[in-house]
């Protein structure tokens, strides 16, 4: 089975992402649903995306104390989606919590949400690492501690960059999964990302999904840019 690209839909609300993905005709695919899309919309627009068949990735990255991370969790699971995620750097504790909200909320007969633990977002570098965020880590060190860290939590995987994928894939096993965002055609530009990979790179360094947002939904023509995205991670 081909390997998820989940399409990240920023858009500002359901109308544009709606009529993006029919202009363009892409039905039944993986999407990523962030914030700035699920604060206008809702739980309502994961519903709808459901019904037409999309699968999802709630990218909501939670982070706050264990008990609020768990209600929260017990309200999201029953949603449906495919993963969700926390940030790795709340905690071990609050990263449990997330785990147990997820399986407590989860409808009996339905799969429970895959969890995600954020490690450093990929538009961190290593100069932010350490002169804005105060971690005196390398970033590949800090990237597999919060791995570990996520992994004895009882998360499934991670989101990090395919930089770091084998070194997490030695550190934690080849079944934990990686999740990659900051994905770019050669010749695009990198906006605000910081570790960046083209898909084919992806595939040959072993990630288990990527996301693709910008490169996709303002390329001149989207369809084509996401049929050319798949094409470089599964099959070139
Ligand atoms: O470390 C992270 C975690 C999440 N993201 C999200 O992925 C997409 C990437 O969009 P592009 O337009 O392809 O840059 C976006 O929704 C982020 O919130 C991430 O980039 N990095």
């Amino acid at each position: 089975m081909n390997k998820p690209l989940y399409l990240a839909l920023d858009f500002p609300d359901a109308e544009k992402t709606f009529d993006f993905l029919k202009e363009n005709e892409l039905t039944n695919i993986p999407v990523k649903v962030g914030m700035q899309l699920f604060y206008r919309e809702g739980p309502m627009l994961i519903e709808k995306l459901k019904v037409e068949g999309y699968s999802i990735f709630l990218d909501l990255k939670l982070h706050d104390i264990p008990n609020t991370v768990k209600e929260s969790m017990k309200n999201l699971s029953g949603l449906g989606v495919e993963l969700i995620n926390v940030h790795a750097a709340g905690g071990k504790r609050m990263m449990e919590a997330a785990r147990e909200g997820l399986e407590a909320g989860t409808i009996p007969g339905q799969q429970r949400p895959y969890l995600i633990g954020v490690t450093q977002l990929t538009s961190t570098d290593e100069t932010m690492l350490h002169e804005e965020l105060g971690i005196q880590w390398g970033l590949n060190e800090t990237i597999i501690h919060y791995a570990k860290l996520s992994q004895i939590a009882g998360a499934d995987g991670v989101v990090c960059s395919v930089h770091e994928v084998p070194l997490i894939k030695e550190a934690c096993g080849s079944s934990f999964m990686t999740v990659t965002p900051g994905i770019r055609f050669q010749s695009d530009t990198t906006d605000d990302q910081k570790r960046v990979a083209t898909p084919g790179l992806a595939r040959k360094l072993g990630s288990d999904a990527i996301v693709m947002g910008r490169s996709i939904t303002r390329a001149p023509h989207p369809k084509q840019a996401y049929q050319q995205a798949i094409k470089e991670w599964n099959h070139e």
